[in-house]
């Protein structure tokens, strides 16, 4: 079966900076996957390249077959670690904002996730908690029907309790024949949702295994393994 996501030998510099180096994986449908590292190794630069919001210097980037372009984009959802909201709207200016926008953006599954967040349609965006407002971005990013998610830090900063509940949404609202790629260094408690794990380390491609196999030939755990790879 084809790849949801093919990443073949990319290379990002900035000037003199250089983010990422010769990474290559692929990433089928079906599958959450944890992109992981710490601060600075190249995470957020791969979700942007992967997004089509930057471009490589060196390799190639294939979504379902098609490069990274407007075509790609239409069938990539992305949460960026950054609010994608304005603060004057209220949640229901986000969604309609979001469905405007997005052709394939299904109303009843955002209806049916607002609930599930404990948000209201009424709720001014500038009034929620840092928790509530990764809820909504969360929720808007996963309403898409799309073949490929990518999310950026989603559980950054928010206490455990709202960590929790993001990633029962995750698991509950993902769809199967998508793949998900979450990226953090927060890998304590997010390990239990995830079904692979890439690890990245100086802009390197470090690791990239199945959950179980670590677990069953490694004897270990994802933080384990994070632990001894990132140790400094
Ligand atoms: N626009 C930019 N200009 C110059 N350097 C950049 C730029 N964006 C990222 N970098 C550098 O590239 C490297 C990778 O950054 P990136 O944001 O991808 O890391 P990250 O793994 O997402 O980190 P974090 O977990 O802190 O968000 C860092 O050294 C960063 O300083």
């Amino acid at each position: 079966m084809e790849p949801v996501l093919e990443v073949a030998q990319v290379g990002k510099r900035y000037g003199s900076k250089e983010a990422l180096r010769d990474v290559s994986f692929k990433a089928g449908a079906g599958k959450i996957i944890g992109l992981l590292g710490s601060n600075g190794s190249g995470k957020t630069t791969l979700m942007k390249l992967v997004a089509g919001i930057a471009a490589p210097s060196s390799g190639e980037i294939r979504i379902c077959g098609e490069p990274v372009g407007r075509q790609s984009r239409a069938m990539t959802s992305f949460m960026p670690d950054k609010p994608m909201t304005e603060p004057w709207m209220r949640v229901k200016d986000a969604i309609a904002f979001s469905a405007d926008f997005f052709a394939d953006f299904d109303r009843a599954k955002a209806k049916e996730m607002l609930s599930f967040m404990g948000l209201s349609d009424r709720d001014r965006v500038s009034s929620l908690s840092k928790g509530m407002n990764e809820r909504l971005q969360l929720t808007l990013a996963l309403s898409r029907n799309a073949r490929l998610y990518l999310l950026d830090e989603p559980i950054g900063g928010v206490d455990p309790v709202a960590r929790e509940k993001i990633l029962d949404a995750i698991v509950q609202y993902y769809s199967e024949d998508s793949c998900l790629i979450v990226s953090t260094h927060l890998v304590t408690d997010i390990e239990r949702i995830f079904d692979e794990v890439i690890f990245v380390k100086d802009g390197r491609l470090v690791l990239h295994e199945e959950v179980e196999q670590i677990r069953m030939t490694r004897g270990r755990s994802v933080v384990d393994l994070f632990k001894e790879v990132y140790a400094e």
